[in-house]
């Protein structure tokens, strides 16, 4: 039995590195285009399920960790940008505006669990000048929201909550479930 994490995110990855454990790699293979919308943090969920249990089916003898993360703007779900216009248009639509980072989780052992966490963050107003200088660094594409926390030194942001969760999972309540779980007992 081996922890398998079910992402092609290289921040996921060095974040459960970090967190001390041991374990693989797949890439999970989801559509989101077939989930009709849901409140936000159901979405999420589903999203995380539908991920970890296309790794599951490979592997069911294995536990599968994954993970999505949106960023929530009043009602609006904000996933990845499609082009620079449309982050562009994300950036600022959330310039001032305290917005949500969801990221959903499912474990799937021999028992499963599905979760969220969530932070909330808030840009200071920054000028036209800062934001096209944060996007010329072209690591926006990948990023749910249009922005990594961890990347903008342009402007100020202020995250109230875990950081891990805006940069993509919350390691802690990951390692709570693997800790209680049956069928889930990890090598660390
Ligand atoms: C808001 C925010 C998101 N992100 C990233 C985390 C996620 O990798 C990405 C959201 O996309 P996701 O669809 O959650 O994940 P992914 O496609 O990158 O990886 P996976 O293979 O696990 O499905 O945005 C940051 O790195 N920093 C941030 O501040």
């Amino acid at each position: 039995m081996s922890l398998v994490l079910a992402s092609s995110s290289p921040r996921r990855k060095k974040l459960l590195e970090d967190g001390g454990f041991t374990f693989e790699i797949e890439k999970p293979s989801y559509d989101e285009r077939h989930l009709r919308l849901s409140p936000a943090e159901i979405y999420t969920m589903q999203l995380a399920l539908q991920k970890a249990m296309s790794v599951k089916e490979k592997r069911p003898e294995d536990v599968i960790v994954a993970v999505d993360t949106v960023v929530v703007l009043g009602e609006k779900i904000l996933g990845k940008p499609k082009d620079r216009a449309e982050a562009e248009e994300m950036l600022r639509a959330m310039k001032g505006r305290r917005h949500r980072v969801i990221s959903a989780y499912a474990v799937l052992g021999e028992e499963k669990y599905v979760d969220y966490d969530q932070s909330f963050v808030c840009f200071e107003d920054f000028t036209e000048a800062q934001m096209k200088a944060y996007l010329d660094k072209n690591t926006y594409m990948d990023k749910a929201g249009a922005y990594g926390v961890q990347e903008i030194d342009e402007f100020k942001i202020t995250v109230e909550g875990a950081l891990d969760t805006v940069i993509g999972m919350h390691v802690a309540s990951i390692e709570a479930q693997l800790k209680g779980m049956k069928g889930a007992d990890r090598e660390r």
